[in-house]
């Protein structure tokens, strides 16, 4: 965890549900103003625990504290916690404006306190335009804002929010999330973000928790969890991957007819499984020293690089890269850096 104060404990938090163990004996710490996302599959139990830092659910096990102090069976109405919906939640009748101060109204402020802190959150959200307007009448993107700042105006010391942008477009997906970790990084706000997309976490956390089967696999900063994913299982969920089942051999990865594909950094030199970036595969002129011949088979343009499928003695291969090679031409290939696993856990030397 990151130096400073803690805001959020899970410690060894389980819940069954239907016979099963959804989540299991979870251990999390989020510091104070941190983002942290869950990130896994569908039915790993990301939701099942945010419902449990909210108090929609109790776990059967396990202790939880907020800023120190313990939460773990309270009701959500007395936690310090506000959660934002995928579906936004908001009262079809009641204008933005309502909508946002309606929690407030539930906490009995009085009517001049409420205002206040409702201009407060239009103005944050850039929302004060439509504060007489009704939810049907704006667009995703300004719905999901509204459900954001009736959060806010609550003051949570935690902010939980359940797949927020799902349903939202690619691009808006974009804006909202930019306009959710300003606000959150402002405010200072110890947040829990729920997510199945790993593109989503990475760009948005200050650390990612990726969950299988109940468990937090890894719990890292985006950049050390994209360079070094402790077991195959968060290999395969984060970013894309040349998934190759052979153990390393000469400093290098064996290739369906035995030849030893190149790599100048593996993270150890023995195991089952060889795994490569595609921006680790480097194309080069065709018998360029270090590199083992290959032929293109598909170049797929993506804007700013381009991904080449290659055939290299009978291994399907990807490469992202600058290069502009054309299809059927015969290159050079080299792999940069590779991570070995064995029984799907990293093998570092
Ligand atoms: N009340 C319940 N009774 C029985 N099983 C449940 C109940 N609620 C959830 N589950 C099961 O628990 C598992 C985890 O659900 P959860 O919603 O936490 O997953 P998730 O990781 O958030 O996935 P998703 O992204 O699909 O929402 C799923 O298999 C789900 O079917």
């Amino acid at each position: 965890m990151p130096a400073g104060a803690e805001g959020l404990r899970l410690s060894r938090i389980s819940k069954i549900l239907g016979g099963r163990t959804i989540v299991d004996t979870l251990d999390l710490t989020v510091a104070k103003g941190e983002l942290v996302c869950l990130l896994g599959p569908s039915g790993c139990g990301k939701t099942t625990t945010l419902r449990m830092i909210g108090g929609f659910l109790q776990p059967d096990k396990g202790r939880l504290t907020i800023n120190g102090k313990d939460f773990t069976f309270a009701k959500p109405e007395h936690r310090p916690t506000a959660m934002v919906f995928q579906n936004y939640a908001l009262w079809p009748h009641m204008t933005v404006a309502k909508n946002i101060g309606f929690g407030l109204k539930v906490r009995k402020l009085s009517a001049a306190a409420i205002r206040e802190k409702v201009d407060w959150a239009l103005d944050l959200l850039s929302l004060t335009h439509h504060r007489d307007s009704m939810p049907a009448r704006i667009s995703g993107g300004e719905q999901q804002r509204v459900a954001l700042a009736r959060a806010l105006v609550l003051e949570p010391e935690v902010l939980l929010m359940d797949e927020p942008l799902s349903n939202l477009d690619a691009k808006l997906r974009v804006s909202v999330r930019e306009t959710i970790r300003e606000i959150q990084q402002r405010l200072g706000i110890t947040t829990v973000f729920v997510t199945h997309d790993q593109e989503e976490a990475l760009s948005i956390a200050d650390r990612v928790a990726v969950m299988n089967n109940g468990k937090i696999e890894q719990l890292d900063v985006p950049a050390e969890l994209y360079r070094l994913p402790r077991t195959s299982f968060v290999a395969g969920f984060v970013g894309s991957m040349n998934t190759l089942d052979v153990a390393p051999r000469d400093g290098g990865v064996p290739l369906a007819d035995g030849t030893v594909l190149p790599c100048e950094r593996m993270s150890g030199d023995a195991g089952d499984a060889v795994w490569i970036r595609p921006e680790d595969l480097v194309i080069e002129p065709e018998g360029a020293p270090g590199s083992t011949r290959a032929v293109v088979l598909r170049v797929i343009p993506r804007g700013h690089y381009r991904e080449v499928l290659l055939q290299c003695h009978g291994t399907t291969l990807r490469s992202f890269t600058d290069t502009e090679p054309e299809a059927e031409q015969a290159v050079g290939v080299r792999a940069t850096d590779a991570l070995v696993y064995a029984d799907g856990v990293l093998v570092q030397q």
